[in-house]
């Protein structure tokens, strides 16, 4: 079931890749226009839950979460903890590749993109350090082009904590250069640290 899901989303990811690419006859538009209305159909036919309306998808990120849900199309997606990854630091360590659908600036990735990568990354770097919690606060410092179509390194860790306040950092590699960085605050949450299954808040959660 998951794996026909992820499959959908990897073939919409492509729709839109090709969408933003391609340039045609209005027929060729109205025609795969067309075909796009039959799928959605069939996914309308199979769910009670409206478009647009807050869904409430649960705590910690599953197959459907904006960044690493690999059944959710807007998901570049983010896939966390690859291969040669978390360190003995406790850094959290993830690929992502964007796509000519998260242009900015011509050639490079748009930098709301990037900032959602890095507010993700220190997002999980908390969750994983046993202090979930929301962004409360994120600066943002973009050094050079992030690029898109090649593998992003992306890099996260817990840096300090005081009471519910967690102090986090990340940064987006390509090549071995640092191409945005981040440094965060967060505020645990009881209920996600609840949710997140054996993560626990830091001293003083709510
Ligand atoms: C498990 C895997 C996790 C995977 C990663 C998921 C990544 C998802 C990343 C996100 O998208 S998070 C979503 C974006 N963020 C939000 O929607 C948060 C919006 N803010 C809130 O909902 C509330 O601020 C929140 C519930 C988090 C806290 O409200 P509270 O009323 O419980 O806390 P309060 O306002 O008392 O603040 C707690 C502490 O944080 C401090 N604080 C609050 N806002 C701050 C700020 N902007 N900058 C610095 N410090 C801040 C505040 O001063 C205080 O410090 P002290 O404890 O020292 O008094």
């Amino acid at each position: 079931m998951l794996e026909g899901k992820a499959i959908l989303a990897a073939r919409i990811r492509e729709l839109i890749e090709l969408t933003v690419l391609v340039d045609g006859p209005e027929s060729m538009f109205a025609e795969a226009a067309d075909r796009v209305a039959a799928v959605v159909s069939i996914l309308r036919a199979a769910t009670d839950s409206e478009p647009g309306v807050p869904a409430g998808r649960g705590w910690p990120p599953g197959v459907d979460d904006a960044l690493e849900g690999v059944g959710n199309p807007l998901a570049p997606p983010m896939i966390i903890g690859h291969p040669g990854e978390s360190g003995a630091d406790g850094e959290v360590a993830a690929l992502v590749t964007l796509g000519s659908a998260h242009e900015g600036a011509p050639g490079r990735a748009h930098g709301g993109w990037v900032a959602a990568i890095l507010d993700h990354a220190v997002g999980r770097a908390a969750a994983q350090a046993g202090s979930p919690g929301m962004t409360v606060s994120l600066t943002v410092d973009y050094h050079r082009a992030t690029p898109y179509g090649v593998p992003l390194d992306v890099r996260s860790r817990r840096v300090d904590q005081a009471g519910r306040k967690v102090f986090a950092s990340a940064e987006i590699l390509t090549d071995g250069q640092v191409t945005a960085s981040a440094t965060a605050t967060l505020v645990t949450v009881r209920a996600l640290a609840n949710k997140a299954g054996g993560e626990r808040p830091g001293p003083g959660s709510d």
